[in-house]
């Protein structure tokens, strides 16, 4: 029997960056969570213990700090995009290297205060692989990639949501409806084709193309709902390829008041937290190769 080593990666999860932008007494904040990921030649240190190859993941989150200080953070597909390319030019047994970083919104309340937005986080992946390991590459720093998106943007219709016609076996109860609500935490994310992009506004953009189609499309499954999003995400968006989307369905469930000998026309609703559907599909350009 011969056993070998896999695939292998290692990083430094989730470091936690708070920056203060000073501008006289009228200060910026930008709150980060950044999680490093480096691949490359590190079979040693698996098979015998020989660090010689490994940049301490205590380093790596040293970077993340130093680079804030030194680089300044402006969109996080550009920070991203400068720590990944740092760590697969400055370390050559690091052949690829994906920085995902989360961006947490606080709202103004004062020159110096602030209050976080709600659980919706702007996220942003940057990958970048050595161009000695990229046939396809003509540059020094290599193939870079940048995925941007979003999670937990909690999005509400309370009505023009059906769900009928569906497969009927011996373990369906589900009764049609043709008005209920429908409710989703969009997870989102979408691929850039190159990297010199207006960050802020594409994410702004991609993020109302995603609100108007749920808004704006009369639902018969979530399905197609999460379709017309990403549909509408590329149609607006010439920049992005390929958006992935995530959608759990939030159930509400009408109350049966009858007992209590009350009607309940579509007014209390219990909202249930699991279990719940998860939809998920990815939506790409035809002819991108993407099945
Ligand atoms: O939009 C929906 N899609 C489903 O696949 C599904 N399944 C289910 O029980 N409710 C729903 N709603």
């Amino acid at each position: 029997m011969s056993i070998v080593l896999g695939a292998n990666q290692y990083g430094k999860a989730e470091v936690r960056l708070v920056r203060v932008l000073r501008h006289g007494g009228r200060h910026e904040l930008c709150d980060l969570n950044v999680t490093v990921t480096l691949a490359g030649d590190l079979a040693a240190t698996h098979l015998t213990g020989d660090n010689a190859q490994v940049l301490p993941t205590d380093s790596q989150k040293n970077t993340v700090y130093a680079f804030a200080r030194s680089h300044g953070v402006d969109q996080i597909e550009d920070f991203a995009l400068l720590l990944a390319r740092h760590f697969v030019t400055a370390q050559p047994a690091i052949s690829r290297a994906r920085v995902r970083i989360e961006e947490y919104g606080w709202q103004r309340l004062g020159p110096h205060s602030f209050q976080r937005s709600g659980g919706e986080v702007r996220t942003a992946t940057a990958t970048c692989v050595d161009s000695e390991f990229d046939a396809d590459s003509d540059a020094d720093a290599g193939l870079v990639e940048v995925e941007a998106g979003l999670t937990g943007l909690v999005l509400l219709n309370s009505t023009d949501s059906e769900f009928t016609g569906y497969v009927k076996d011996p373990y369906t109860t589900l009764p049609e409806t043709t008005d209920r609500i429908l409710a989703t935490a969009v997870d989102a994310r979408w691929r850039y084709q190159d990297t010199g992009v207006d960050w802020a506004g594409s994410y702004a953009g991609a993020r109302a193309a995603l609100v108007d189609a749920f808004v704006g499309t009369y639902s018969l499954s979530l399905q197609q709902t999460l379709y017309a999003m990403g549909h509408r995400v590329l149609a607006e968006r010439p920049e992005i390829t390929e958006v992935r989307l995530s959608l759990p369905n939030r159930h509400h469930l009408l109350v049966d008041l009858a007992p209590f000998g009350l009607e309940n026309p579509g007014e209390v609703f219990v909202a249930t937290d699991r279990p719940y559907g998860l939809i998920e599909a990815t939506i790409s350009r035809a002819g991108d190769g993407v099945g």
